[in-house]
């Protein structure tokens, strides 16, 4: 049978973990200690604001990672900024041949895992478009619907999510959808400020001006890139600008359409604000700038939400602004480059 190992047994590495042994697969979690304590103490729970509940009492998650050694597909759900460090792990441990595929946000990982891994490790990108929170000690909750997307998908893999109802798609323009969820998690920044849930933000008419002057910013960063833009859950980033500019009453209409979020959900970047670790901003706002003076271009107002991110991160703590308040950010910075 296919053996599967998660490199960063956190919300994503569990739910996608979880979901793949539900699914049928055999896995193995690899982790940091207190992830690893929690599930042997308590088993790993993972719930969905739509689908059953997954229990899963005796899941294999340790903390050697020699065990990547017995993997032949290994997927890395570790944070951005950790990439590097996972990688060095898979060059020591992973067999020949094996299949490595990267869950995580932004453009920058598949490049990282590529300077490190050797060239007979095959290296797959892959989108998640859904929410993962930890609720409790080996519970984690999935707030927003949405199907994995894939550069390429190894049969067990896919049959294992689908066994277990995961959607899984492949995609013929990857590197264009992992750019329009990038663009997508721009709003992690915007979250991130408020401190809040992602309904109580996108439901503040200014705080998605904000949101679509910095995508708009980041569309022209990419074209500037030569990039094609893909879509992100069936939908191009040019057309989320359109529905975020609408007014609150047809704004709610169109999200109930669109997507799914439950009461609860935030971003990522908010959870790793309130759990003192580290952001990933620069691998969001912090790679639209870095691609926009490649290009040559300039993009201040990504700039701007980088800049009041990282400072929310040395304070370690949300500043807890409303929608206008970012969107006065946003703006001023456009009269500072007139
Ligand atoms: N959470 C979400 O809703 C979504 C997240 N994503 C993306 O998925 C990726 C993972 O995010 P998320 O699951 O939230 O992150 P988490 O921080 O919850 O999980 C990552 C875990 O991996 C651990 N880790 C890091 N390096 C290693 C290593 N070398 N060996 C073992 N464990 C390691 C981390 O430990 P420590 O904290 O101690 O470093 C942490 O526990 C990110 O790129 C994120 O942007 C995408 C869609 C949704
Ligand atoms: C699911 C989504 C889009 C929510 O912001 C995300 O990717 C994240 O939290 O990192």
């Amino acid at each position: 049978m296919t053996k599967i190992a998660i490199l960063g047994a956190g919300s994503i590495g569990c739910w996608l973990g979880g979901q793949l042994v539900a699914g049928g697969a055999d896995v193995t979690l690899i982790g940091r200690k207190r992830y690893a304590k929690q599930i042997a103490e308590n088993g790993l729970k993972l719930t969905h604001f739509e689908r059953d509940e997954v229990y899963l009492p005796n899941l294999n998650c340790t903390t050697d990672a020699a065990v990547l050694a017995d993997a032949d597909i290994i997927g890395v759900c570790t944070k951005s900024q950790d990439t590097a460090a996972a990688a060095q792990q898979i060059a020591k441990f992973g067999k020949r041949g094996v299949t490595v595929i990267s869950f995580q946000n932004g453009i920058r990982n598949v490049e990282i895992l590529k300077d490190i891994l050797p060239d007979h490790m095959g290296i797959i990108p892959a989108i998640v478009p859904f929410n993962v929170t930890p609720t409790g000690p080996g519970c984690f909750h999935s707030g927003t619907a949405g199907d994995l997307v894939l550069g390429s998908a190894p049969l067990p893999l896919l049959s294992a999510f689908q066994n277990s109802g995961q959607g899984v798609s492949v995609s013929g323009n990857i590197v264009g959808d992992q750019w329009a969820k990038m663009i997508v998690n721009l709003n992690n920044g915007l979250n991130t400020l408020t401190g809040g849930t992602l309904r109580e933000g996108l439901m503040q008419r200014d705080y998605r001006r904000a949101l679509a002057l910095c995508v708009e910013e980041a569309l022209c960063v990419a074209d500037a890139a030569g990039v094609k833009v893909g879509t992100f859950n069936g939908r191009t980033p040019s057309a989320l600008v359109k529905t975020l500019r609408l007014p609150n009453w047809a704004y709610g209409l169109v999200m109930q359409l669109i997507v799914k979020i439950d009461a609860k959900a935030r971003s990522s970047m908010l959870d790793d604000l309130e759990a003192g670790r580290p952001s990933e901003i620069d691998f969001l706002q912090g790679e639209i700038v870095r691609q926009a003076e490649k290009a040559g271009v300039s993009a201040p107002k990504n700039a701007a939400i980088f800049a009041a991110v990282s400072e929310a991160f040395e304070k370690g703590i949300s500043p807890k602004i409303t929608g206008s308040e970012i969107l006065a950010l946003v703006k001023s910075t456009a009269a500072q480059t007139l």
